[in-house]
């Protein structure tokens, strides 16, 4: 990672970084100084040209600067005599290892942004969203009874987030088995349709199913709205699906922490999906719920204390911090591809909408970049040959390999100012 330089011009800001005691345990990626405490590039750039950038992970890391900022109030302490136990919440009938504070900083933060409808669901905390998909595999294939015959099959449209088809078929579950593109489905036996929005790779938001099945065979469904929170779409409804996976790693970009929540009608299919991570990992770290349940309070006070204090800065309010950094660096990526004829920016997303949360008519800035490449069949070989960046090839998620995926907030703002550098120099080398 790229340690950027600090700025202190802006003095009066009440986070100035300029302040820094050298005994900080880390630096954030950002220079937030300037720009009144929204976070902006530095021009001094300390990246060498000669090495390779990485934007293929789903890290969220840019989001570091947010919690750098906030350090005063978001620092957990856990003793080494705290959490022995397994931990029981016996007040819990469905996941008896959630953690009371998580339950209700999830019930609070969906009820400030209005995302998901949450009265009359159970909540399941998993090791990410990656382990609760597995865990929803499982309960929706094995319900009522598990198909004596065949494994359900999963689909979702293409293209679709890479984790989807490794993790459904790693352990080759008699249960269930990875069946492509949703839209191509057409065989005559169940299936299981997962819907992702906004979607991964490309920023679509489609709400609905895509199978259109002529035999009109059962389908389930699950809906992966990771990415449904304000800094990265305008929130135009509450969602009210059987089956939603939320994420920390998507939502406030702690991906380390491996946090992630269920919101599920069913309590039968909550009690299976709790079964399989009490079978896969007997729940979830004490520590984890923890500082996932302090992130999350810090959050939803920075807008409850907006109510009585007319005078805060949009920069202290989480969603418009990062809402405001994924546009500066959508903007700059639409400069420099409109002047850069080798690429097409492919996401498909409304560009606004109203949003319930803001109250006002907002742009929607996916989390990453769906690039077409017009002069190459690979478009992430050609990026990695000629800019030395490590994208994501369009084939990992069922699509072409002419296109590839960027993360927008993969890097700290030298890095990724790098990225856009290269990206319009090579075209004028050609
Ligand atoms: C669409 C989607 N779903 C699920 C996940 C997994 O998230 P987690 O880090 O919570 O396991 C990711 C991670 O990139 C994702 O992009």
């Amino acid at each position: 990672m790229v340690m950027e330089s600090l700025d202190d011009t802006d003095k009066t800001n009440i986070y100035d970084t300029s302040t820094m005691a050298a005994n900080l345990p880390s630096l954030p990626l950002h220079n937030n100084n300037n720009n009144n405490g929204f976070p902006s590039s530095n021009t001094d750039s300390s990246l060498p040209h000669s090495s390779t950038i990485h934007l293929d992970h789903g890290d969220k890391v840019a989001l570091e600067s947010y919690w750098w900022k906030m350090r005063d109030k978001c620092t957990v302490e856990i003793k080494g005599w705290e959490f022995l136990s397994y931990g029981r919440d016996r007040t819990n009938s469905v996941c008896w290892f959630m953690s009371p504070e998580l339950r209700d900083a999830i019930k609070r933060l969906h009820g400030l942004v209005g995302n998901a409808e949450i009265d009359n669901s159970y909540l399941v905390v998993g090791n990410g969203a990656t382990q609760l998909f597995q865990a929803a595999l499982f309960a929706l294939s094995s319900s009522p009874s598990p198909s004596p015959h065949n494994p359900i099959n999963v689909v979702a449209a293409a293209p679709y987030y890479s984790g989807y088809p490794d993790e459904t078929d790693m352990v080759r579950s008699s249960l269930y088995k990875w069946s492509g593109d949703a839209r191509e489905y057409d065989k005559n036996e169940a299936y299981i349709e997962i819907v992702n929005y906004p979607n991964n790779p490309d920023g679509s938001v489609r709400t609905t199913p895509v199978v259109n099945n002529k035999y009109g065979c059962e389908g389930k469904l699950i809906h992966d709205l990771v990415f449904y929170w304000p800094h990265y779409t305008p929130i135009t409804h509450k969602a009210k699906h059987d089956l939603m996976i939320f994420s920390l790693s998507k939502c406030t970009g702690h991906s380390g922490s491996r946090i992630g929540w269920a919101i599920v009608k069913d309590i039968d299919i909550a009690r299976k999906m709790t079964k399989f991570i009490v079978l896969n990992s007997v729940g979830v770290s004490r520590e984890s719920q923890t500082r996932a349940a302090k992130i999350m309070e810090v959050l939803y006070n920075s807008y409850q204390s907006l109510r009585f204090d007319g005078s805060k800065k949009d920069s202290e309010l989480f969603f418009e911090y990062s809402r405001h950094l994924l546009k500066d660096r959508w903007e700059k990526l639409r400069r420099v591809i409109s002047e850069n004829g080798d690429f097409i920016l492919h996401n498909q997303f409304s560009q606004r909408a109203y949003c319930n949360f803001r109250k006002e008519s907002s742009e929607a800035y996916p989390a990453f970049a769906w690039f077409m490449c017009k002069k190459e069949e690979d478009c992430g070989i050609y990026m990695e040959k000629k800019m030395k960046v490590v994208a994501r090839t369009g084939n990992r998620f069922g699509s072409d390999s002419k296109f590839a995926r960027i993360d927008m907030l993969g890097t700290g703002d030298n890095e990724f100012d790098e990225f856009l550098d290269r990206l319009s120099t090579i075209y004028q080398r050609g």
